[in-house]
């Protein structure tokens, strides 16, 4: 079996990768010629890599061509949501084109890939109270140019399942974060930042954003067993939620950071980390999942808040 993993390089897709290898599956990854190579350091014994632009249609086709993967699990996109309003139509173009390229190759060769396309939980967006926990039914109202990728990206999948039988399964997943996380989000940046200040590279403030937003976080090595199962068990054509049911404010995941350092530490906002509109809360409802698949999360989230605090530590 033979699966092609897509931003490979990057925090899901190294997790993703470790994951098939000791599922005995051979592993092929995209990158660019600018990625970078440090989350992936230990696995280039294993994998292979293939250099593709996916917004290049002849690029996309040309590697599909040749590997004519089993699975896809396509986790590459622009995903930091400020980066979208900065610069909303390249985040449009990255994560809509990318992925179209790979269907219409897929397409083209007549080819049975099961495809995992990895949505967000940002497509819910505006979610009143009495929505939660948020179910696949629910009204999308997307809230940022990155929502608005990711609806694309969903409804894509459901489109060329319906137009042309392609086998693709929409996973809609809630934050997710562990070791590896990319240090602009939220919880790594707030380890980092609390990493730094005990190291002595920066003085005792941590600077913050929002910290009323609520947000259901899932370690990444529960979501990438998550997208196996939604290739072995899960419907072509269905969306799933993938979350852990249970939310947190930020505020709380500082408190809960701040409890694992013996430093003392001044807390301030920063204007620059606002964003022009957030998300209040975002809670999931996976039953639908778990019924499909028998997936459940299982690392709480206090473990996966340590290995990663343990992980900035380790970094030199
Ligand atoms: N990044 C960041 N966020 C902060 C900060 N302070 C507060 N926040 C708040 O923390 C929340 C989480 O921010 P991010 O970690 O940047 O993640 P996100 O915007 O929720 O998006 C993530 O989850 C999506 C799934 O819902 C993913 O699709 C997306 O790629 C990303 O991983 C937001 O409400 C944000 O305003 C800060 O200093 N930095």
């Amino acid at each position: 079996m033979k699966a092609l993993v897509t931003g490979i390089s990057g925090f899901v897709g190294s997790h993703m990768a470790e994951f098939l290898l000791r599922e005995g599956v051979e592993v092929v990854g995209t990158i660019r010629n600018r990625s970078r190579m440090d989350h992936i350091a230990h696995l280039l014994k294993d994998i292979r890599l293939a250099e593709c632009e996916l917004r290049d249609p002849f690029s996309v086709e040309s590697l599909i061509g040749t590997e004519q993967p089993d699975l896809i699990f396509h986790l590459a996109a622009q995903s930091f949501v400020p980066t979208s309003w900065n610069s909303p139509i390249d985040t449009i173009h990255n994560n809509v084109a990318g992925e179209v390229n790979l269907f219409e190759a897929i397409r083209r060769f007549g080819l049975g890939t099961r495809i995992q396309i990895a949505c967000s939980s940002e497509e819910y967006g505006q979610v009143e109270p009495d929505e939660t926990p948020i179910r696949e039914t629910n009204p999308l109202r997307p809230l940022s140019p990155y929502a608005i990728s990711k609806v694309a990206q969903d409804y894509l999948g459901y489109q060329y399942h319906k137009s042309y039988g392609l086998h693709v399964v929409r996973t809609i997943t809630f934050n997710h974060t562990g070791p590896r996380r990319g240090e602009n989000f939220v919880t790594s940046n707030f380890a980092k930042q609390i990493v730094d200040i005990e190291k002595g590279k920066k003085p005792p403030v941590i600077y913050v954003g929002n910290l009323d937003a609520k947000r259901d976080f899932t370690d990444v090595r529960d979501v990438v067993r998550g997208y196996w199962l939604a290739l072995e068990k899960g419907k072509p054509g269905e969306n799933y939620n993938i979350a852990s049911g249970k939310c947190y404010t930020i505020s709380e995941v500082l408190a809960l950071l701040l409890s694992f350092s013996e430093v003392k530490i001044e807390v301030k906002t920063d204007p620059a980390r606002l964003r022009p509109s957030d998300v209040e809360i975002l809670l999931g409802d996976y039953r639908k999942f778990n019924e499909a698949t028998g997936w459940a999360p299982e690392i709480p989230f206090e473990k996966t808040m340590e290995d990663l605090i343990e992980y900035w530590r380790a970094q030199p």
